[in-house]
């Protein structure tokens, strides 16, 4: 595991710890659950999930001033497929509340963007709205992969599954996971290169996997790169969260499929 990796991770079992001390409310959102995966099959044109960002251990600051919740409806309003909140508050500044309060505002599906390492992050999330949630093959040893697929599946989540790999993707497919995201980040050094997106996504039936894209894009051009290399779906943080046009930029990287 790479180093800001292992640091996030160190963190993830000491607020692990926390929450299982304080324990969680016990009730979940009313609110409605969109399957990401039925989203995904059936779209005609490039699937955006469009993420809620403040900050990055690669970037820093982004965009410290947000309101998640105008933001995510600046995101439905122009077509977004999902909202994707990053809720880690250490390395990401975002926060739990961010996702319960974007669940609140939006019927499209939500993704909690976090380092799962525990099955009480997960009850958080649900209880906090999302609709998915992401694993992170990278941060999981095969076993603790599997047993929390298996329980975000049984709750009826979806998952979103983040490879940067061959051997990554090998572990992937080992637990029959739908949703593949393709990290273009290398978690080590931060370098992006959609390259990597091209790579493994040729070693996938994109009919049978449903490939996201995640990091890195900026452009259409880079847009029309992915959909090339077989991605139905793409993750953009930074680029939408800093766009000076936001509704243009959105409805630009919809390419039709
Ligand atoms: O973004 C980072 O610096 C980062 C560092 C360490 C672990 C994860 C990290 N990012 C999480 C993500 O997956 C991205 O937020 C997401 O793919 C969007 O990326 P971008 O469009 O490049 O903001």
């Amino acid at each position: 595991m790479g180093n800001i990796l292992t640091k996030i991770i160190d963190e993830k079992e000491i607020e692990v710890a926390r929450l299982k001390e304080t324990g969680l409310k016990g009730e979940a959102l009313q609110v409605t659950r969109p399957s990401l995966v039925e989203q995904l099959r059936t779209a005609a044109s490039m699937s955006v999930i469009a993420e809620i960002k403040r900050a990055s251990p690669s970037k820093g600051e982004i965009n410290l001033d947000v309101n998640p919740v105008e933001q995510a409806l600046t995101y439905e309003r122009n077509g977004a497929t999902a909202i994707s909140v990053l809720t880690d508050e250490k390395f990401f500044k975002g926060r739990i509340e961010d996702l319960q309060q974007v669940s609140q505002h939006v019927a499209i599906p939500r993704l909690c963007k976090d380092f799962m390492v525990d099955e009480i992050q997960i009850d958080r999330a649900y209880e906090s709205g999302a609709t998915v949630i992401l694993l992170i093959v990278a941060a999981l040893s095969q076993e603790r992969l599997q047993a929390l697929y298996t329980y975000a599946k049984q709750k009826g989540l979806d998952v979103l599954t983040e490879v940067h790999d061959e051997e990554e993707l090998e572990r992937a497919l080992a637990i029959d996971a739908e949703i593949i995201g393709i990290n273009n980040r290398n978690l080590k050094t931060f370098e992006v290169d959609l390259a990597v997106t091209e790579r493994l996504a040729s070693r996938l039936d994109s009919n049978r996997h449903l490939i996201i894209s995640e990091s890195g894009i900026k452009t259409v051009a880079d847009v029309e790169r992915v959909k090339k290399a077989g991605a139905r779906g793409i993750l953009v943080g930074e680029t939408l969260m800093q766009a000076a046009d936001l509704p243009e930029t959105l409805k630009q990287f919809q390419l039709t499929l």
